[in-house]
């Protein structure tokens, strides 16, 4: 299919942040071609371009993108991301993470695909202790194989633009949360781990209580921080960095968070408020492999002209609140008609 350039892949495009990174390409006027095989996605998130269902390690897969969509650049999403799960399989994570990543980054050199925006993690960061702020030249230490997975793949991507044409950008993302505006897609994890969603699932009674992982840390009300940044403004960094890998950015990583620390008992203050409704909770140990504090430096990538706009803490609970209002009726809805 002619696209004049404008097609990207995106791997995992029906996930969580590739979804919404897919309604940004869509928006920018590209089209957003999704690689994914369902292993953690939502048939229902592929809604802003084509799909191709398979495996990112599947050269068969990788030809059908490549050869319909004269796909332009690539953006790379598609991973294993469960922190707990790392840890008691790790040879999952490096076979899931690393093998299939290169034998994708592999069929795309041999289809001549040449750009790709790559999603890495702060966790790559390991336990920074109290260092106030992480910049992208922080020591690099995981504590779990998950981010021990990203760091290898970050430096088979950094080794092979040395002696190829690849060019290549970084991303390394702090807490993504949020939804859409639109409340059309969300957060969807199953298992969901995440904070954010299981602390609204708390307040609308469709979840557990919280558990509140550790209360002894170091910080103002012992709590663990984090950097939380909107998923609407990471997919807008998606953008900015991919068009400037056409001119100049060029094997370079970024922070990407929203810049500000949050504690979990300020993220259940912010849902209270929210929903006018407590969120029901119990204090609880740390949770293995959790750093106390996690927060980014972004003034690498907010000299892009990037800047977050929406990763107040007020924005993110009251888009992820919308979205998990309409996933209730929508559920509800189908209930009765299937009853
Ligand atoms: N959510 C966060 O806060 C966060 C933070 C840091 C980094 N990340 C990274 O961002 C990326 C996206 O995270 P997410 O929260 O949207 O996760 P997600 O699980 O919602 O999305 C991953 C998508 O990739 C697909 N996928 C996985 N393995 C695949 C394979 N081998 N072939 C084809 N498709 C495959 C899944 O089906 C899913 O649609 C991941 O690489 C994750 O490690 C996420
Ligand atoms: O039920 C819960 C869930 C989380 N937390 C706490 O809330 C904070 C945020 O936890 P999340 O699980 O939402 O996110 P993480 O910081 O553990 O992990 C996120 O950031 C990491 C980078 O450090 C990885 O990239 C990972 O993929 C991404 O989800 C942590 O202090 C955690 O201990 C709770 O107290 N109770």
């Amino acid at each position: 299919m002619q696209t004049d350039g404008r097609a990207i892949l995106v791997a995992g495009g029906a996930g969580y942040i590739g979804s919404h990174v897919c309604k940004a390409l869509s928006e920018r006027g590209y089209l957003p071609v999704t690689l994914d095989d369902f292993s953690t996605g939502q048939r229902t998130a592929v809604r802003y371009g084509p799909l191709i269902e398979g495996d990112i390690a599947s050269a068969e897969a990788v030809a059908r993108a490549v050869e319909d969509y004269a796909i332009d650049g690539v953006m790379h999403f598609a991973a294993k991301s469960l922190v707990g799960a790392s840890v008691r399989d790790p040879l999952h994570y490096y076979s899931e993470n690393v093998s299939k990543g290169i034998s994708f980054l592999q069929h795309l050199q041999r289809h001549g695909v040449r750009r790709f925006l790559f999603s890495s993690t702060a966790a790559v960061y390991g336990d920074p202790g109290s260092q106030p702020r992480l910049t992208e030249a922080s020591p690099t230490v995981p504590i779990n194989p998950y981010g021990a997975t990203k760091l290898a793949f970050e430096s088979a991507l950094r080794w092979t633009g040395e002696v190829s044409d690849t060019r290549y950008a970084i991303l390394r993302y702090f807490n993504a949360a949020g939804a859409d505006a639109s409340a059309d897609i969300g957060e969807a994890h199953e298992p969901e781990t995440h904070l954010v969603p299981l602390a609204i699932g708390a307040a609308l009674g469709t979840r557990p209580p919280l558990q509140v992982y550790g209360t002894d840390y170091n910080t103002p009300d012992g709590s663990a921080l984090r950097d939380y940044i909107h998923v609407t403004d990471l997919a807008a960094a998606h953008i900015v960095v991919f068009e400037r890998m056409s001119s100049g950015i060029q094997g370079q990583l970024f922070n990407a968070g929203g810049g500000r620390g949050h504690s979990v008992l300020e993220v259940i203050k912010a849902v209270e408020a929210e929903l006018g409704s407590a969120v029901p909770h119990a204090f609880a140990p740390r949770r293995p492999g959790d750093p106390p504090i996690l927060v980014a430096d972004i003034s690498k990538l907010r000299g892009t002209g990037w800047s977050p706009t929406l990763s107040d803490l007020g924005s993110i609970v009251r888009t992820a609140a919308a979205w998990h209002r309409r996933e209730q009726s929508d559920q509800h809805f189908e209930s009765t008609i299937t009853v």
